[in-house]
């Protein structure tokens, strides 16, 4: 489903990855790797936010031929979010909402799943690191996305959070929704099924999986 060929990307002169040709099946998948090797440059490269040399493409759209249409089926939240200090999480769901062409009702089920809606009125500026997550991940569900890419998840989350994020993710796989997860934490801790485990090590990508 998610195809990259001939990937590489650099900053400026100094080259961070070389992936030659790697397919993500349908599923739910864990990247690691240690600190600096390169997982968020992927995935903000992947969800089209960085550019790269090589193509990614996701059942069959092309993120640069097909740029509209590969968005709206691949979204992206990122490790240590920030938003517009003076927006608030309402006005941002609803605006991603739109954007996203997310079905009727859904932004509510996912202010409700997530709790939010004590805070939801005021400004992002005035949210502890938990908040900002949790803002960050309902906007990371939101539309009808193949492929939801989410770098370090469970980070800043109570337990509660935390068991939130792994149903969520389970009970949307299920509606044939794939994830690609970062987490420097065991994926145990929020005994969520995996089918696959990679790792990037020295600008390479490799599979752990059996
Ligand atoms: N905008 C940038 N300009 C130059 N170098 C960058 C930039 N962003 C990241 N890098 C470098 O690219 C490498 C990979 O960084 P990246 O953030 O992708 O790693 P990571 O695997 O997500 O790390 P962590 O686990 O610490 O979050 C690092 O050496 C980093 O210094």
């Amino acid at each position: 489903m998610l195809t990259l060929h001939s990937f590489q990307k650099s900053y400026g002169d100094r080259p961070i990855l070389t992936i030659p040709d790697w397919q993500l099946p349908p599923g739910i998948h864990w990247l690691k790797g240690p600190n600096g090797a390169g997982k968020t440059t992927l995935f903000r490269s992947i969800a089209g936010l960085l550019p790269h040399e090589g193509t990614s493409q996701l059942n069959g759209l092309d993120s640069r031929r097909d740029a509209v249409a590969y968005r709206l089926r691949i979204n992206y939240a990122e490790a240590e979010p920030t938003f517009p200090p003076l927006l608030t999480a309402h006005e941002i769901i609803r605006w991603v909402a739109d954007a996203k062409q997310a079905p009727a009702r859904q932004a509510d089920e996912l202010i409700a799943t997530f709790d939010i809606a004590s805070y939801m009125h005021t400004p992002v500026s005035t949210y502890s690191s938990g908040m900002l997550k949790k803002t960050s991940l309902i906007v990371a569900f939101l539309g009808k996305p193949d492929l939801i890419l989410l770098d370090e998840p469970l980070v800043t989350l109570d337990v509660t959070a935390t068991q939130t994020v792994a149903r969520l993710i389970e009970s949307t796989h299920r509606q044939s929704v794939s994830f690609l997860l970062s987490s420097h934490q065991a994926m145990e801790t929020a005994q969520l099924p995996i089918d696959s485990v990679w790792e990037i090590w020295g600008g390479r990508l490799s599979s752990l999986s059996a």
